[in-house]
């Protein structure tokens, strides 16, 4: 049996965070970080978990796991059932609501519906590592999600030969997007998008995704705040305050969704000057973040690097779920490389983590190797690794 690697990148939100989950027009990229996954076949009908960046190895029993019998639609996913996710829960025995927890649930969710009698009978080892901090809102979640639903659709030969690009990608999509319900309870399908068909495109819940040309000549300063948060968390916290005051919020989640619109105007402006453009992207960051503080997702952190940025021009947003995590500061072309560097040590002194990137990369790909592969090894080298003049498979 061959190994596959599989990888996914994570992801930006550019605008539209939360209010996407009420159906808002959002707007976001895939990120150069990525997470890298190896599935392999073993012979013991055992199933070997080694997720490092969650500090979880672990080994269940075949028999140990339910496998579902077929459902109506076979192989795509049939509505989340929640009394399989209970028992997944009590099997997987690693406590509740915590970052392995969740991860080890969301596997075995996917296990449990795409498992073959095939590879049931042999058992096989699963072994992920990111490149993306978890839980920052860089779309961690997601990026696992679509190796682990790229890795046990290839191994379990769902991804059949003769099946197009397209409809392989919409398969992964659909079955990361099961695996981010298991970690977010509610989330809106965007980050498990983007991190599937990459590139920069606008988002609507239910409809097809619309490619944004234009973004992948963008820069962005990233800062991880490094304080910690749970996507989980911070859309159940705009979810109550959308329960008590509706007619406050839905005005604010409507403006939101016409910040993406008038991005998208500003794309398509013929003859629009460039330094305009990122200067109206740049008030369109501002707005957007101030939205988003009022939904009350902000924290002390991201303020500071709002400050930090702005005394030098600069415009910057949370990304993501906020209540921490990372913050995206947009670097017009006309930023110079000293103020650039002047930005990013202000923002270190605070402890935080800067790094410089632009949006709109490959999304998940697949690279089939023959024979079996050490997972020790497999672990012990980085992303460079990967993409050494390997043939990665984008589904393209
Ligand atoms: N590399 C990884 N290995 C295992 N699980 C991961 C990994 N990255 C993310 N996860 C899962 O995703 C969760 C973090 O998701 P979330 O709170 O949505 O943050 P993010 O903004 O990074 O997506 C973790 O608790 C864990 O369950
Ligand atoms: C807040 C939200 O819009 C994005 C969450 O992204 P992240 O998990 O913080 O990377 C939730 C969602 O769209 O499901
Ligand atoms: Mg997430």
């Amino acid at each position: 049996m061959p190994s596959y690697f599989t990888s996914s990148p994570g992801k930006v939100i550019l605008f539209g965070e939360h209010a996407v989950v009420y159906g808002k027009v959002a707007t976001a990229g895939s990120l150069g970080l990525r997470s890298y996954s190896l599935v392999q076949t073993r012979t013991d009908r055992a199933i070997g978990v080694s997720l490092p960046d969650v500090q979880l190895t672990r080994t269940w029993a075949m028999n140990d796991i339910p496998r579902q019998a077929r459902w109506e639609g076979y192989p795509y996913p049939p509505p989340m059932n929640e009394a399989l996710l209970e028992q997944l829960a009590k099997i997987v025995n690693l406590g509740t609501q915590t970052n392995r927890s969740q991860a080890a649930i969301a596997l075995m969710y996917l296990h449990s519906h795409l498992t073959t009698d095939e590879i049931a009978d042999k058992g096989y080892d699963f072994s992920v590592r990111s490149n993306l901090p978890v839980g920052a809102g860089l779309g961690s979640s997601a990026s696992y999600s679509v190796c682990v639903a790229t890795a046990l659709l290839k191994l379990n030969g769902h991804l059949a030969v003769g099946m197009d690009a397209i409809a392989q990608r919409d398969l992964v999509n659909q079955w990361s997007f099961q695996a981010e319900k298991v970690i977010h309870g509610n989330p809106s399908g965007i980050d498990n998008t983007v991190s599937t068909f990459g590139g920069a495109v606008m988002f609507k819940k239910g409809e097809k995704i619309e490619p944004l040309p234009g973004f992948q000549s963008l820069r962005f300063l990233l800062t991880n705040t490094r304080v910690p948060r749970e996507t989980q968390v911070q859309v159940a916290n705009v979810r109550k305050l959308w329960e008590k005051f509706p007619t406050v919020v839905n005005p604010m989640l409507d403006a939101i969704n016409e910040i993406s619109a008038s991005c998208k105007d500003l794309f398509s402006q013929q003859g629009l000057e460039r330094a305009h453009l990122l200067t109206q992207f740049g008030e369109l960051v501002d707005v957007n973040h101030g939205l988003l503080a009022a939904l009350g997702v902000s924290h002390p952190s991201l303020e500071k690097v709002r400050e930090i940025s702005s005394k030098l021009g600069l415009k910057s947003k949370l990304t993501g779920a906020g209540g921490g995590g990372c913050a995206l500061t947009l670097i017009r072309d006309d930023v110079s490389t000293e103020t650039v560097a002047v930005v990013k040590q202000l923002l270190e002194a605070e402890g935080f983590n800067c790094m410089e990137t632009s949006v709109g990369g490959p999304g998940a790909g697949i690279l089939t190797l023959n024979g079996p592969t050490s997972i020790t090894e497999f672990l012990s080298h980085e992303k460079a690794y990967f993409e050494q003049g390997l043939d990665w498979k984008y589904f393209v």
